[in-house]
């Protein structure tokens, strides 16, 4: 599949930076990452080949200084970076929005400078893998109400309990994990913690069968009595909780740029099919219902993108971007779902068959309207900030 646009792309005019990281980022994801996603997907598996890779390119630390060996920028290039990979293929932005974005910036944001030191070169090379663990199999929306338990022991913390549908978790090094320190306390007993895939007592459970993402690996994670050093707190002892949800704020925005990919590449495909495609002795795109549909792809697309870069440039000035984080992930995630059927219906017989892409990307279109949050619970936080600013 392509990765070059037919048409004339809108210019956002994001500026020098972010133009040049997308052309870097689209060569090298249309040469080295397209070629794979459809492979990927249909072994259900990450090739994890290419980690050093995007370490080389620089963009496993979009957000991290340059002493800390990233690439200093900000988050409006991290989220360009994730739009042109997941262009290519959605399953291995997904795996690199998890290692870069979920548990890179967390460290990033959160970390010691010891921790930092100790933690961020190696991931940022592409050496190690990263992962962030939240859920749970009982605590999805509900994410405070979770159960890993750490208790102190010493000078460590020992980690009992599970999390569940863990983006990295079968290949992971390093994982930013939430647990209970004070069980009795909700909200204002969860603690983070980075845990390194070789501590006594981590394990992980077998890999998840799921329905799309599948070039992105994803399992359940074992506690069985696992040893943490109290050192790799991050943040404060029960103060968790603000490192989970500013984490998440910045999650929806770099994550809502894997619908932007997907997006694209649903243009990818209808631009140059409604040339190829005769019906009637005509080109499909000669037809008003296909330019119609064309038309809505291309402008949805464009609102999308607008809103998505909009809060990102909102991140990178350090402003609370809570209910526009959650309402870029949720509009750009719903109008990549609708896109992937658009893009079906359109290819008509060819859309329903998998020698297409088209099956692929609805599938994977689809995590987005649960991962990272729901489409209710974004629209629930949307709802309930605007209604208290307003009070
Ligand atoms: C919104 C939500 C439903 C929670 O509402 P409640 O009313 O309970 O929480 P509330 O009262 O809003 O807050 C609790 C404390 O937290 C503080 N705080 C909030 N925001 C912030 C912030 N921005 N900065 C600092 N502190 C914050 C808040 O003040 C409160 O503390 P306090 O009690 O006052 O001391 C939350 O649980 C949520 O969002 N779930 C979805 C999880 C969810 O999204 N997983 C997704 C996991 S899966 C995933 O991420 C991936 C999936 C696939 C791909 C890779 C990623």
């Amino acid at each position: 599949m392509s990765t070059i646009s037919l048409y004339k792309e809108m210019n956002f005019g994001l500026g020098e930076t972010a133009d040049m990281i997308r052309d870097h980022v689209n060569s090298f994801a249309s040469q080295e990452i397209a070629p794979l996603a459809e492979k990927t997907d249909l072994d259900n598996a990450f090739p994890n080949q290419l980690w050093p890779q995007l370490g080389e390119m620089g963009v496993l630390g979009m957000t991290v200084p340059e002493e800390l060996g990233g690439a200093g920028l900000g988050y409006l290039e991290h989220v360009i970076a994730m739009e042109e990979i997941s262009r290519a293929s959605a399953s291995i932005g997904l795996s690199y929005g998890a290692h870069s974005n979920l548990c890179v910036n967390q460290i990033n944001r959160n970390g010691t400078q010891a921790q930092k030191e100790k933690y961020l070169p190696k991931l940022i090379t592409g050496e190690h893998i990263g992962a962030l663990a939240m859920s749970e199999p009982n605590a999805g929306s509900d994410v405070v109400s979770m159960k890993l338990k750490a208790e102190k022991k010493g000078d460590k913390y020992i980690l009992n309990g599970n999390k569940m549908w863990i983006t990295n978790g079968p290949d992971a090094h390093t994982f930013v994990i939430y647990a209970k320190t004070d069980l009795t306390a909700g909200a204002k007993g969860i603690t983070a913690f980075i845990v390194e895939s070789s501590f006594t007592g981590f394990s992980t459970a077998q890999k998840l069968d799921k329905l799309g993402m599948r070039g992105s690996n994803t399992c359940e994670l074992v506690f069985e009595n696992c040893e943490v050093p109290e050192e790799n707190i991050l943040g404060n002892l029960n103060e968790g909780v603000k490192v989970l949800m500013s984490g998440l704020d910045y999650e929806r925005v770099v994550l809502a740029a894997g619908p932007l990919g997907i997006m694209q590449a649903c243009m990818d495909i209808v631009v140059p099919y409604i040339h190829e495609r005769k019906q009637f002795d005509t080109p499909i795109g000669q037809f008003q219902l296909i330019q119609g549909k064309v038309a809505d792809m291309y402008t949805q697309m464009n609102a999308a993108r607008s809103y998505v870069y909009t809060v990102a440039k909102a991140c990178d000035r350090g402003e609370t971007t809570r209910k526009d984080a959650a309402g870029a992930i949720l509009y750009a995630a719903e109008l990549a779902t609708k896109m992937a059927l658009d893009a079906i219906q359109i290819l008509g017989g060819n859309g329903y068959i998998n020698e297409y892409a088209t099956g692929r990307l609805l599938r994977d279109a689809k995590l987005y309207e649960i991962g990272a949050g729901t489409s209710e619970i974004r629209r629930m936080l949307i709802g309930r900030e605007l209604f208290t600013e307003s009070r």
